[in-house]
């Protein structure tokens, strides 16, 4: 079955900017792939048609089966809940704890708190990070921080996993420990879409690669 489907997708910007133009592509569910391209290629913009943080302008975004541009208003938050989103810069808040930092998605979604409690601890240990669910994310490490970011994505254990330069601020080695991360919520079932310019990165992890240029894919469909 398809996760991500994009048929004939187009999107225009107000000031006339084309940012895509024609994309078709299909990820399978639990496929693992990455996305590249130059800086202003697209990327970005794609993934946020993927969250609804924009809508495509020309053709079809579907999400498992939900085409995007027909889903009712009222189902905006279920379909953000079916996605987890890492990004560069984690947008972790530093006025609390890791773990209250993780649970926020399952407070927004009415989790109850012991519920929401025990999934947090099983995401913090997904990520190597049980034993810090009381620190400030200010005193962690730029790699920790990030792990954190990722715990906070999968929590609400989403179908779709998403990731906008995840290691943009990591030396080799961190990088290479987040992909792994990665590589094992897809090893149990999560689809997985990765935005990255690290090219030696992504040679070194193998999988698909949908090349976007100029707003089109031109290579990896
Ligand atoms: N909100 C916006 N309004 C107008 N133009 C935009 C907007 N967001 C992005 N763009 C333009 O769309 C194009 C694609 O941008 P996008 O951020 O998707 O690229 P990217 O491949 O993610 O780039 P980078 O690697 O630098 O983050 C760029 O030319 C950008 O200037």
């Amino acid at each position: 079955m398809a996760a991500i489907q994009f048929l004939n997708v187009g999107k225009r910007y107000s000031e006339g900017h084309d940012a895509l133009i024609g994309v078709d592509f299909t990820l399978e569910s639990g496929e693992m792939a990455f996305l590249t391209g130059h800086s202003g290629a697209g990327k970005s913009t794609l993934l946020k048609l993927i969250m609804l943080m924009e809508r495509a302008s020309r053709g079809h975004v579907l999400v498992g089966d939900e085409d995007l541009g027909a889903l009712p208003r009222r189902l905006v938050s279920w379909h953000r809940r079916r996605i987890g989103v890492v990004l560069q810069n984690h947008q972790l808040l530093f006025d609390r704890s890791v773990f209250a930092n993780v649970v926020m998605p399952l407070e927004i979604a009415g989790y109850a708190p012991e519920d929401a409690a025990r999934r947090v601890r099983a995401a913090l240990d997904k990520v190597g990070l049980l034993n810090r669910e009381k620190h400030n994310p200010i005193t962690l490490s730029s790699g920790e921080q990030q792990r954190v970011g990722i715990a906070r994505a999968i929590v609400h254990k989403p179908q779709v996993l998403l990731a906008d330069e995840p290691t943009g601020n990591l030396d080799p080695e961190l990088s290479e420990g987040v992909m792994r991360l990665f590589e094992q919520f897809n090893r149990i079932g999560t689809t997985v879409l990765i935005a990255s310019h690290d090219l030696s990165l992504i040679h070194r992890m193998r999988k698909r690669t949908l090349v976007l240029k100029n707003g089109r894919l031109v290579s990896g469909v």
